[in-house]
């Protein structure tokens, strides 16, 4: 009896150790994910997050998208921007590392990101950039770039000029390009030459397949405009970064596309065969990358990334659908508009608190004007210049004007002090800290 009873107390002593020793792990796991939850990092036990990047924005590919997620990330961790003078670095010339503001200058701090218009030397991007940079392009289906650079170039570019219509130069390319003509690049294999390739080489399945491997070489990770939800899942990963920086919304995208008959869409795709060989074969490589991925978890993190971005456009926009050029008049949200092209945009709602105002101002910036805001932030003595040169314009708009009475502030504009970054960038710092998760009412 007494050995029975002295077993049943040690398999209850045994039990209660096991149930202590239970609780106590469940309760250190709990404190640990909390805390690494609040550092932001909860699903990323085994990586970090990469601040160093150089994205090689090709034209009509979604670049401006792309850029915007790339401004808003910057910013937002106060990183170094390898910026162009003007909007560009010299395109269409290619890169050269002195066309980097501060390049030259001893002190400077060390660049993190590398993203404007350019034709790409990689050699000389390598002057600028860390050596363990994470290098990514996009690229999209020639023939819709086609369409999209016809109307967006047309005046600057004399083959689509001299073509009536974007038929007549589907139909007779050879009549109207001319290999020597100015930005003849906008009208053949676009994507060859924006990666700094000759887009008139006659096309060869030899050459053809040695671009590919200098383009494999050069780059980490190529994305895709037609499958931009994946391709920004598949850089969140790559960068090890969370959901919200790689929101966007679609930005930079025409009032008026053409739609286009398969006919034209393969004679566009043979038109540019180098630009269709590439994509053909990254178009490959890309699915073999979803697929090592994993198909299911890529259709839960495009629910999720879908989900978030309509709660966002729920919470920032003024309607869910982007607004006509002539809707806007606020310059500061205004994107670019090209003579013969109208590009829609956003507006973001005027009942917003001021730190949601503002991290909903950065998602519709468009790139030319967040490009500047960096650049003042970066460079102070020339936003003094630059506010002076703005000033005086004003003075000789207002003289015109004068007697009509100020309008108010728009809801839209970005307020930049001289000396510190504008109340966004401040407003989303405590953002941050928490983990990048903007309030959400
Ligand atoms: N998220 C997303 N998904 C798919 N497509 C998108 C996206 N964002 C922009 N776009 C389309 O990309 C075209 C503009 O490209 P870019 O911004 O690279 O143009 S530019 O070279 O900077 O002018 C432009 O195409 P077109 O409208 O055919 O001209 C945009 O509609």
């Amino acid at each position: 009896m007494k050995l029975v009873r002295f077993c049943r107390q040690i398999t209850q002593r045994l039990w209660l150790f096991v149930l202590l020793t239970l609780g106590v792990s469940v309760w250190l796991l709990g404190t640990n994910t909390q805390q690494r939850r609040l550092l932001g990092n909860a699903s990323e036990d085994t990586c970090r997050a990469k601040n160093h990047i150089m994205f090689l924005k090709t034209h009509k590919t979604a670049g401006s998208s792309i850029l915007n997620i790339l401004h808003r990330y910057g910013d937002r961790n106060s990183l170094n921007f390898a910026l162009p003078y003007e909007r560009d670095f010299n395109y269409s010339s290619y890169f050269n590392a002195s066309w980097v503001k501060g390049f030259n200058n001893a002190s400077r701090a060390p660049y993190d990101i590398l993203c404007h218009h350019m034709r790409l030397n990689i050699s000389e991007v390598g002057k600028v950039m860390p050596s363990d940079s994470f290098y990514f392009t996009i690229l999209r289906d020639p023939a819709a770039m086609a369409e999209s650079a016809f109307s967006y170039y047309r005046t600057y570019c004399p083959t689509f000029k001299e073509a009536p219509n974007l038929k007549a130069f589907i139909y007779n390319t050879s009549l109207y390009y001319r290999p020597n003509n100015e930005s003849h690049h906008y009208a053949r294999n676009l994507l060859w030459f924006d990666l700094g390739m000759d887009p008139d080489e006659p096309f060869t399945e030899e050459m053809a397949s040695e671009g590919v491997r200098a383009v494999e070489d050069a780059f980490n990770l190529v994305l895709f405009a037609e499958h931009f939800d994946e391709s920004v899942i598949l850089l969140k990963e790559e960068l090890c970064w969370e959901l919200d920086d790689i929101l966007t919304f679609k930005l930079n995208a025409r009032e008026t596309p053409t739609q286009l008959e398969q006919e034209d869409i393969e004679r566009l795709r043979a038109w540019n065969s180098l630009d269709w060989y590439l994509y053909v074969y990254f178009n490959r490589t890309f699915w073999e990358k979803v697929e090592r991925f994993g198909r299911e978890r890529m259709d839960m993190e495009l629910r999720r990334l879908r989900e978030r971005r309509q709660q966002l456009a729920e919470l920032c926009l003024e309607g869910l659908k982007p607004l006509k050029a002539d809707e806007i008049q606020d310059e500061e949200i205004k994107p670019y508009q090209p003579t013969d092209e109208k590009i829609l945009g956003w507006k973001v709602r005027h009942d917003l608190r001021p730190s949601t105002k503002a991290r909903c101002v950065q998602m519709i910036t468009p790139e030319v004007q967040y490009k500047y805001l960096l650049d003042d932030w970066q460079f102070p003595e020339d936003a003094r210049y630059r506010a002076k040169e703005k000033e005086l314009e004003a003075k000789k708009r207002s003289k015109k004007i004068r007697g009509k009475k100020p309008e108010a502030a728009p809801v839209n504009k970005l307020a930049v002090s001289p000396r510190n970054k504008p109340d966004m960038v401040a407003e989303n710092k405590p953002e941050v800290v928490a983990g990048n998760k903007p309030e959400v009412p």
